[in-house]
């Protein structure tokens, strides 16, 4: 639900993948956060293991919203999303 122009919604906690970006965006975050993936990523390579994650989550993001045919965050909204 729209909770203003004047607030910020970030969404945590769960994000693992792009399509996860896509449902909570659509939900009505205007941002997401990360953390374990950022800590697994640190762990596993470094700085450039958390980059890895970061495009990882990108590259994910920008195909699931090709593939549903949406140029922008802006379009999306709840109506886009199916209960499974
Ligand atoms: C190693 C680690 C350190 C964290 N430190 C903090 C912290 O200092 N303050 C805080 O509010 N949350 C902290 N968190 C919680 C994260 O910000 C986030 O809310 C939580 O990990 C859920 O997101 P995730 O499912 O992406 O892991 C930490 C999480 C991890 C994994």
């Amino acid at each position: 639900m729209p909770v203003g122009d004047d607030i910020c919604v970030l969404f945590d906690s769960g994000v693992r993948h792009g399509d996860d970006v896509v449902k909570t965006l659509a939900l009505g975050a205007d941002a997401v956060l990360l953390g374990r993936p950022y800590a697994y990523g640190l762990v596993v390579g470094g700085e450039e293991g958390v980059q890895k994650v970061i495009r990882q989550i990108l590259g994910e993001y920008d195909v699931t919203m090709a593939l549903s045919g949406y140029t922008t965050p802006r379009l999306l909204n709840r109506s886009i999303l199916q209960p499974v």
